[in-house]
């Protein structure tokens, strides 16, 4: 690790912008701060965007500065427009209180009781009523500030209501109890928060004098390689941090399976490898690209960190097996969690030769041509099997009936085949 905390984030390029990064830097050397990072209850999981700001409150909490983590119970309920296209629908109370309660929960798990300090907004926010919240708090924002900014251009166009409007009088309504009754000086937050953060430090300065410590920190927004939005499996999926929604055989995957390009920024923002093992990896990916050896160091990384390490090796072995077409020792757990991820088709319990079996029933390969030509070169496999003969045949009553026949064509496309 590096000596300062702020030098450990520059390095990892953790810091998108920051208030006064070098005063940070100086106060952080010096002693140990408090810091903050809200959460809201949009939904019942986390997903992997919310991990790149949440992993920089751990290093902070690794130099031996104090986290603190709001859950946005009442902001929650009214809706962050920063990063948002278009005006959300409201959630019901309950609903937004089973999400606080399961968000909690998930986080921690990951983060640990012991050490992070779990504050729930609504606990405050719902207490102020609407005189008060107008001439104690939004007497202080001036409409013209808060118009400026991103979070509110970007939504002119398509309109923006008064309530989503206020959101950042809310959060900056936060920032300052944490101050004042907790200490907190910092609050950090993902790239499309820096207005929130902002209003926040201005709100503290006007309330508790300009001398008074408040800074803001943002990570980087991180897209993918094509423009889109990162955390998102290639058919548009959420990557969940719940294994029901996303097993952790997919979320291994998922960090398995990124390319070159981005996977040491991704070891550098999501992991706590050190910068020795990052650049020898950085090298791995020049020196021997077809290892993937950075892949695999991410996927297991984050995968231990928001899973533990069974289920690490648990995707590891699926993985493996697959990969060889060898998964007669997996268990039915495993199993499924492999299956779960391959495109399922039906096919009736009907005996046919494998090039139509294919084709016409599974619709698995698009032509009759492309399917001899796989078949030719090896690249076929049915049940762990490999089959190059276009005389094979596929008879489910016989042996498949009522059952999966997986399909591998290539070293990567698997498809189950579900016998009716
Ligand atoms: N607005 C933040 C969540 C948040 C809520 C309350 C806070 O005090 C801080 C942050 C987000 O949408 O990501």
């Amino acid at each position: 690790m590096a000596d300062n905390i702020m030098d450990e984030l520059a390095w990892r390029g953790a810091v998108n912008q920051a208030t006064d990064e070098a005063e940070l830097k100086k106060i952080t050397t010096e002693r140990k701060i408090s810091l903050y990072e809200g959460v809201d209850p949009t939904g019942p999981s986390l997903h992997i965007g919310h991990l790149v700001s949440l992993m920089i409150l751990k290093r902070f909490q690794q130099f031996g500065h104090q986290p603190y983590i709001v859950i946005g119970g009442g902001t929650g309920s009214i809706g962050d427009p920063s990063g948002r296209s278009a005006e959300r629908v409201l959630q019901s109370m309950e609903t937004i209180e089973a999400n606080a309660e399961s968000l909690k929960h998930q986080l921690e798990r990951f983060f640990g009781k012991d050490g992070f300090v779990f504050v729930n907004n609504y606990d405050w926010l719902s207490k102020i009523d609407l005189l008060e919240f107008l001439r104690d708090y939004a007497k202080q924002f001036s409409i013209n500030t808060m118009i400026a900014k991103d979070s509110v251009q970007n939504r002119l166009a398509n309109g923006i209501s008064f309530t989503e409007f206020s959101y950042p009088i809310l959060q900056a309504i936060d920032f300052l109890n944490l101050r004042r009754d907790h200490h907190v000086e910092l609050q950090i937050g993902g790239g499309d928060q820096w207005g929130n953060l902002t209003a926040g430090v201005d709100f503290i300065h006007r309330q508790m004098g300009s001398s008074t410590t408040a800074f803001a920190l943002t990570c980087p927004l991180i897209v993918r390689a094509d423009g889109t939005k990162f955390g998102k499996t290639a058919d548009g999926q959420s990557v969940w941090v719940d294994p029901e929604k996303t097993s952790p055989y997919e979320f291994y995957q998922f960090w398995y399976n990124q390319p070159d390009e981005v996977v040491v920024n991704y070891l550098k923002f999501f992991t706590f490898l050190d910068q020795d093992e990052i650049k020898y990896l950085e090298q791995q990916v020049i020196d021997q690209p077809e290892k993937r050896s950075a892949q695999k160091a991410l996927a297991e990384a984050v995968t231990t960190f928001v899973h533990g390490e069974d289920s690490t090796k648990q995707a590891e072995r699926i993985s493996v097996a697959l990969f060889s077409g060898e998964y007669g020792d997996l268990s039915a757990d495993e199993i499924k969690q492999a299956l779960a991820e391959m495109p399922h088709v039906e096919v009736a319990n009907e005996k046919a030769k494998i090039v139509e079996w294919l084709v016409d029933l599974t619709k698995i390969e698009p032509s009759r041509r492309q399917a001899r030509e796989d078949l030719k070169n090896g690249a076929i496999a049915i049940n762990g099997e490999k089959v190059t003969d276009e005389e094979f045949v596929i008879d489910p009553a016989a042996k498949y009936e009522g059952k999966y026949v997986v399909v591998k064509i290539g070293k990567k496309r698997y498809y189950l085949a579900h016998v009716k």
